[in-house]
């Protein structure tokens, strides 16, 4: 039987104005320390120069571990061992309707290498956010958020 999506709604493949949803998979990389893995994204992708959690979009057939395990590998040489999906986020930008789907990772192995060429940093936990990783992308800041209201008071 073919599995058919609802068109409108949570996991639609239309936005509420018919756009076409573009699948993300995206790595929320942390380490024991509580800091997080963020890239720059490199020069010839739309908004060239934010800094973003690291990932991309799924392919045809593909689930976000799936696709999760293939850029980091693709993107930093990392070897994702486990990842757990956390939050779903929208976002309407102007050149594509994207659906994130962000992941914790705790466990990988090897060291980060920006083998698109791209900077990357790890960033300090709590809500402050390193002017060294600006600007972020708009859809990459109720990350941070989300991750410093998770931290003991
Ligand atoms: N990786 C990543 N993408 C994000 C984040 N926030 C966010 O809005 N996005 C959006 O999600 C989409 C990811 O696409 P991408 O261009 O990085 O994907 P990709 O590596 O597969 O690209 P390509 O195969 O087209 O070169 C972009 O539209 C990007 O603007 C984030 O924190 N991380």
């Amino acid at each position: 039987m073919t599995e058919t999506r609802p068109t409108r709604g949570e996991g639609a493949a239309s936005s509420a104005d018919g756009r076409p949803v573009t699948e993300v998979a995206v790595g929320v990389i942390i380490r024991p320390d509580g800091s997080f893995l963020l890239a720059q994204r490199p020069a010839g992708k739309p908004y060239a120069g934010y800094w973003e959690f690291p990932g991309g979009k799924l392919e045809t057939g593909e689930t976000v571990a799936h696709a999760l395990a293939r850029e980091l590998e693709e993107e930093l040489g990392l070897d994702i061992v486990a990842s757990e999906a956390w939050r779903v986020l929208e976002h309407d930008y102007p050149h594509a309707y994207v659906r994130l789907h962000f992941c914790k990772i705790h466990n990988w192995r090897g060291e980060p290498v920006g083998r698109e060429g791209q900077a990357f940093r790890w960033h300090a936990p709590g809500g402050a956010i390193d002017p060294a990783v600006q600007p972020l992308l708009p859809a990459a800041l109720p990350v941070i958020e989300w991750l410093a209201a998770e931290l003991p008071r």
